[in-house]
């Protein structure tokens, strides 16, 4: 099976390792520092994403491997062949949990009962995403983030390494919270947060 990576990065690799791990034996790499990126691990970087947009119809399944939200939508929302989620072997999903097109799920993590996750999403090394948690789309849960049951993670809204956030919080959408930040109250669209407990970040 082919598949398609959009970004050559550090987190291509993590994905192009699920990925076989998934059955793909054909990976490729697109990404804007080509030509002078032609490799990346043992994988081909084949030509820049404009190159890949305007030929995309010759290629395969593709899946976007771009940490920052914004820039993973705006190229996913381009596809017209996004791959179903990519799940590492030892995460630990529930039958009952929908996950959507393009998402991938790191090794270590775990996703309880009835949660939702929609497309795009990122829930990365180790991440715990309890019962009834709706994670929406171009969402990053980051390595070691301990979401309660019932937490919301509004659209493209990153939750930096190890936060945690207490049952039924909602976040709004394009929201960060800090690494490490424990939230106790919800929090507002386009806001950063940070600390213990999280408060807004005033520069
Ligand atoms: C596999 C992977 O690698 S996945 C990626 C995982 N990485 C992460 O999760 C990183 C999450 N990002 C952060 O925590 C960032 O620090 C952000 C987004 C909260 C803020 O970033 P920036 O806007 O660049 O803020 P900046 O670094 O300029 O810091 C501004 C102030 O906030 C403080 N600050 C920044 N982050 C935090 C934090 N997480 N907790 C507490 N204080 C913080 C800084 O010390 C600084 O304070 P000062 O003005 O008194 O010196």
């Amino acid at each position: 099976m082919s598949l398609i990576v959009i970004g050559a990065s550090g987190h291509g690799k993590v994905i192009a390792e699920i990925a076989e791990y998934n059955g793909f034996s054909d990976i490729r790499f697109y990404d804007d520092k080509f030509p002078n990126l032609r490799n990346i691990g043992k994988w081909q970087v084949e030509g820049t994403v404009a190159e890949y947009l305007a030929n995309q119809e010759l290629h395969s399944l593709t899946v976007v491997a771009i940490g920052n939200n914004g820039v993973r939508e705006r190229i996913q929302s381009k596809l017209p062949l996004v791959c179903d989620p990519l799940i590492h072997p030892r995460a630990i999903i529930s039958p009952s949990v929908a996950i959507g097109k393009g998402s991938v799920v790191m090794a270590g993590a775990v996703v309880n009962a009835d949660c939702k996750i929609g497309d795009g999403v990122i829930i990365n090394t180790g991440a715990i995403v309890d019962h009834d948690c709706v994670i929406e789309n171009f969402a990053h849960i980051s390595p070691q983030v301990a979401l309660a049951g019932a937490v919301k993670v509004g659209c493209s809204s990153w939750v930096g390494i190890g936060a945690c956030v207490k049952q039924s919080i909602v976040i709004g959408q394009c929201a960060i919270v800090g690494a490490g930040g424990v939230v106790v109250k919800n929090v507002a669209d386009s806001t950063t947060v940070v600390g213990n407990p999280a408060t807004l970040l005033v520069k």
